[in-house]
């Protein structure tokens, strides 16, 4: 299917309200959400996808194992830098006990020993650090290029029952803050965490090596220390996870007000939107001040931990020293180190909120990532038989199917229908009746829940990807203009055709005259002053596609709302020269569109309940006679 769209907004709530169900069972093996009973939460509202167990971490693992080499250096970098950096307490120790009696005794070697062992210290932990910023920098980059990209992807290929209840305000939300939020992790958090955990083995045994008493003391006061961690770790991680969610509800709100900002300024629906999005920025700067605070909790107690702990050892030192039993200088590196060793637990503060806000991010996308799309590729794709030259279009038949959407009851109940190759379809019924499901399991939008859907035999199923949209192609009532050039739009329904094709389908469709006169012809830019283009020429850039694409079934939603009498006209031709030469299925609005089909069905709630030529069923007394009849008063 080429089409691109489906007419209907994709990022209402729910879905033009539908599939705001109170859904929310966990998902089905596969990833698929089943619909959930009544009553109960909606997994998909309260941004809760299930994510399989260990599943951010496969991801992050997936995401690293092209950079291992990259984070293998970067590591080994970081191990020698921090063995530079943790020297110079030593080397005050050193001077204290080496440099200063030596001076006194008037020999300078230990002077000039210290100097140059300071100056190398200086110098490999300033290169180290200069490498490891440079290789982290680059695999945190193309991690998170690669993230984005997979994001992107995957949200293409879940079908539109997804799409209508996720929202594509959550999908930005997880392509933006939530990568962002790991971006931090990997650019400054997990430097942190690796400085912290190497200068902390680094200064234990340093500190175990200088005095065993001071060295045990200072291990044993990390108990407390890890208690609090601990405390702040539960805190953040429930912090962080109705954070990242706030944010998306935030976004949704944004992306829906501003998806739908006519239908908004229309009904003044401005102070209503005002006040809702307060409400959620609201919640939003709450979570993020519980963030806050956790993190203001553990630096005071981490800090407070961390005083109390040096005073006692620096006492005791100090007695040591007195009584003879410890050596100034060691003490004043032990000091040094004790710092030091404190100092970094502020910093792990910042890493383990980073983490935090990672972890809660990675768990909401691998949870994205982890859905399957509805209608997935076949794993062996089937290729459809030749189309004999003779014949136009191809025969489509459903096969004992019925169909209900995930979040409500049967919509189409069991039937069959054979649609004959090259034959114009019409199809008529009541708003609900069901018109446009039939038309989007024909263009495997959904796949029925029972039975098959065929086009010359094969099941839609089997077909891959690209082969069904070179036979399927929908064309809906409003045809989307993605920014480019008019050319690029019509060139959408086959990219690799040539200019003159694209021109002969706008000539076919009668769009040539109108797209001549546009500021720069083929090349204008529609989203540009002077490429604006109105709703029948909009459809007629729709109809262009489709012929470019020239795919042998044709399914197309006719457009309700009325244009003047030549722009009709114009329509009307198009649809014509589309329709010739395929199987068509048109959900048809206008009179004259269903008296040119080779045949009418008339739906009424799900069912097909006449089915036949347009004049015989006219001629008769049934639901299509009446609608005929309406149909002509209203035009006489
Ligand atoms: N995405 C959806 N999720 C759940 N239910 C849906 C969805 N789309 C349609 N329905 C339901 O399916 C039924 C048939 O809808 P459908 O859109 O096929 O009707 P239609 O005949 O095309 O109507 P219209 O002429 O107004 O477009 C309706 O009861 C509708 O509420």
């Amino acid at each position: 299917m080429t089409t691109t769209e489906t007419g209907r907004p994709v990022d209402g709530p729910g879905g033009e309200g539908r599939g705001t169900g109170p859904p929310a069972a966990p998902a089905a093996s596969d990833g698929r959400q089943p619909a959930p009973p009544d009553g109960a939460p909606d997994a998909f509202e309260a941004d809760l996808l299930p994510t399989p167990k260990g599943a951010s971490r496969t991801l992050l693992g997936s995401l690293l194992a092209p950079h291992r080499g990259r984070v293998w250096a970067a590591t080994v970098a970081l191990l020698l830098q921090q063995a530079a950096t943790q020297a110079s307490p030593l080397l005050v120790a050193y001077a204290l006990d080496r440099v200063v009696p030596a001076l006194r005794a008037g020999d300078h070697g230990p002077l000039v020993v210290l100097a140059v062992a300071a100056a190398l210290s200086a110098a490999v932990a300033g290169a180290l650090q200069w490498v490891f910023v440079r290789l982290s920098a680059r695999a945190g980059q193309d991690v998170l290029l690669d993230l984005r990209g997979r994001i992107f992807r995957h949200a293409q290929d879940l079908g539109l029952d997804f799409h209508e209840r996720y929202t594509s305000g959550r999908l930005i939300s997880r392509a933006t803050t939530d990568v962002e939020a790991l971006r931090e992790l990997l650019e400054e958090g997990l430097q942190e965490l690796v400085t912290v955990v190497l200068s902390t083995l680094y200064i234990s045994a340093l500190l175990l090596w200088l005095d065993l008493g001071l060295g045990v003391a200072a291990l044993l006061s990390a108990v407390p220390l890890a208690l609090l961690v601990r405390a702040f770790q539960r805190r953040s991680h429930r912090a962080y996870r109705a954070k990242s969610s706030a944010i998306a509800a935030v976004i949704v709100r944004f992306a829906e007000t501003l998806g739908g900002i006519r239908p908004v300024q229309a009904f003044r629906r401005e102070p209503a939107n005002d006040a809702a999005f307060a409400d959620l920025n609201a919640r939003h700067r709450r979570f993020n001040g519980d963030a806050i605070l956790a993190m203001a909790r553990f630096v005071v107690g981490s800090r407070m931990t961390a005083n109390v702990a040096i005073a006692a050892l620096v006492l005791w030192g100090a007695y040591r020293v007195a009584t003879d039993a410890l050596a100034l200088g060691v003490l004043a590196a032990a000091t040094l180190y004790l710092r030091r060793l404190y100092d970094p637990i502020d910093r792990l503060g910042v890493f383990l909120n980073a983490y935090e806000s990672a972890a809660a991010s990675l768990e909401k996308i691998a949870g994205l990532l982890a859905q399957r799309p509805s209608v997935p590729e076949p794993a062996r794709p089937r290729a459809l038989p030749p189309a004999p030259p003779a014949r136009p279009g191809r025969e489509v038949a459903f096969r004992g199917v019925s169909f209900g959407y995930r979040t409500g009851g049967e919509v189409l109940p069991r039937f069959d229908l054979t649609l004959a190759a090259g034959s114009t379809v019409a199809v008529v019924g009541a708003t609900g009746a069901g018109k446009s499901t039939l038309a989007r399991l024909l263009a495997r939008f959904h796949d029925p829940t029972q039975g098959r859907v065929e086009v010359d035999g094969v099941d839609l199923r089997e077909l891959s990807g690209a082969e069904l949209r070179r036979a399927v192609v929908m064309v809906t009532q409003e045809a989307f203009l993605f920014s480019g050039t008019v050319a690029d739009n019509i060139a959408l329904g086959r990219p690799d055709a040539e200019r003159a094709e694209v021109e002969a389908a706008a000539r076919a469709i009668g769009a040539h005259d109108f797209v001549g006169a546009l500021p720069d012809g083929y090349d204008t830019d529609v989203r540009k002053r002077g490429g604006r283009l109105s709703a029948g020429q909009r459809q007629l850039v729709g109809f262009a596609r489709a012929l470019l694409a020239d795919p042998a079934v044709l399914l197309l939603d006719e457009a309700t709302s009325s244009l003047d009498i030549p722009g009709e006209r114009a329509v009307q031709r198009a649809m014509g020269a589309v329709l010739h030469g395929r199987t068509a299925l048109v959900i048809a609005h206008r009179l004259s569109t269903v008296e040119s089909a080779d045949r009418v069905l008339v739906m009424a709630d799900g069912r097909i309940v006449e089915d036949g030529a347009p004049a015989a069923l006219a001629a008769g007394h049934g639901r299509y006679a009446a609608l005929h009849r309406a149909w002509r008063e209203s035009v006489a």
